[in-house]
């Protein structure tokens, strides 16, 4: 589906999504328990993916009303009787293929073209550290994969620059290992705040893991050497169900989107503090100039239309901003200036690329360096521009779009589906012109 937005002014109140990364995690920690209902999830292709996973190792899950009725298989895993897609979603396939370590007999997993193209080899050296065979069909460090054999768990070293789905999928794993998996990590930990995410949702299941090592900031996976699991352990929630919080990636887009093109003030609901990283676009729009304002107790963000201007910003710890962040730039006076974005080009796109290519074609110069995307503001002209199938260049091409000169259409804007369905209609409902094209 190809979408045209027109220059829009956005108004009003929405509705943060429930977090992608909190659901995926709730989902399978539910699994691995003996089941629990997950309240409020994200239903979304992604999130579906891990319900998969849950029901072919043995689970079951059935939405009710909103929730997620997970049945568990109880910390032992079956085999699976067919492969398992994981669609596009990393995440559902580096948490589940480290499930599949678990099994004596053999999982496939494999996704689209995009997931078969993204690495995995450094948690398939890992497993095959815990003694799981675990092989790329191909050799190559990619999807489709075989996994299998069992584990009674060990220690294992691995680099902590590539993904930190890696980190999150053996902690997960781990927990229910004869004796436990100690994890030293070769490299710094990029990504951090999900682990931190992980370990949040890991104790609230009645899991404990310890960090080793730290740089005593409020993250607590950020400058880690290591982390450590004991085996042996179970799966429960507190009084049986478990409530997932609003998603601050998502909410990236809404939040752009009122500091650019807000008329009058824009709010969003639904943005309770948790660990997640990405609820940095808060500071960030801030230090751009946008007049922003957080009641963490109500939950409640309001922004207005303020002039932006260009800044400089990293992205190590929250890679899933960068395309919200160039947007934000191409619509800013001035230059933006975001480093150690190396990571987030083994997305589902290179997304550094992809927002560099899309924004020169909206008429907005860009400087693409390995670890680095400069944008210099201004010149924002409506195009036809690609949505890679990848629904974050997606939303943050369709920010940009509000406040270009003329119209903007975006092919293959149904992959929104990924983390925010619905986002077209909550874009719509807040003012935004976009019709079919
Ligand atoms: O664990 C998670 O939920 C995620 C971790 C991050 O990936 P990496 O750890 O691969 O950077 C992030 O980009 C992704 O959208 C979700
Ligand atoms: C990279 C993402 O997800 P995943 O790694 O799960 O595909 C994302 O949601 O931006």
């Amino acid at each position: 589906m190809d979408l045209r937005i027109s220059p829009s002014r956005v108004r009003g109140t929405a509705r943060a999504p429930p977090s992608k990364s909190y659901t995926h995690r709730a989902v399978l920690a539910a699994g691995y328990a003996d089941g629990a209902l997950v309240t409020n999830p994200l239903f979304s292709a992604d999130t579906k993916a891990t319900a998969r996973a849950v029901e072919a190792y043995g689970g079951s899950a059935e939405r009710r009303d909103g929730d997620w009725e997970i049945t568990g298989f109880d910390g032992a895993p079956e085999t699976p009787a067919d492969i398992i897609d994981c669609a596009n979603s990393g995440t559902t396939m580096r948490l589940t293929t480290a499930t599949g370590g678990l099994v004596d007999g053999l999982t496939v997993l494999t996704g689209d073209g995009s997931l078969r193209s993204r690495p995995q080899g450094p948690l398939l050296d890992a497993l095959d550290q815990l003694c799981v065979r675990a092989d790329s069909t191909r050799e190559n460090g990619q999807a489709p994969l075989v996994v299998g054999g069992g584990t009674s768990g060990g220690d294992v070293s691995i680099r902590g620059d590539v993904s930190s789905q890696y980190i999150t999928g053996l902690l997960m794993a781990g927990a229910v290992t004869e004796d436990g998996v100690a994890i030293d990590l070769t490299t710094e930990l990029k990504s951090a705040p999900y682990v931190d995410i992980t370990l949040d949702v890991l104790d609230a299941f009645g899991v404990e893991a310890t960090v080793v090592g730290g740089d005593d900031s409020e993250i607590r996976a950020s400058g880690a050497d290591g982390f450590e699991i004991e085996g042996g352990q179970s799966y429960a929630p507190d009084g049986g169900s478990y409530d997932v919080p609003g998603d601050f990636s998502s909410m990236s887009y809404l939040l752009a989107a009122g500091a650019i093109a807000g008329d009058d003030e824009l709010t969003v609901e639904g943005a309770y503090p948790s660990a997640q990283g990405d609820s940095k676009i808060v500071s960030i729009l801030e230090s751009m100039g946008a007049a922003i304002e957080w009641d963490r107790t109500a939950g409640a963000i309001a922004v207005g239309r303020s002039s932006l201007e260009g800044i400089e910003v990293e992205v190590a710890d929250t890679p899933d901003l960068l395309p919200t962040i160039a947007a934000l730039g191409a619509a800013a006076e001035g230059t933006t200036r975001i480093t150690d974005c190396a990571h987030v080009r083994l997305k589902e796109t290179d997304r550094v690329a992809a927002m560099a290519t899309e924004l020169e074609r909206m008429g907005v110069e860009t400087e693409e360096y390995e670890d680095e995307l400069v944008v210099h503001g201004g010149g924002l002209t409506g195009a036809t521009v690609r949505g890679h199938e990848d629904h974050r260049i997606i939303m943050s091409l369709a920010v940009a779009a509000l406040v270009a000169d003329g119209e903007t259409t975006i092919e293959g804007a149904e992959d929104v589906d990924v983390s925010f369905p619905n986002f077209f209609d909550v874009f719509a409902a807040l003012g935004v012109e976009c019709t079919e094209a």
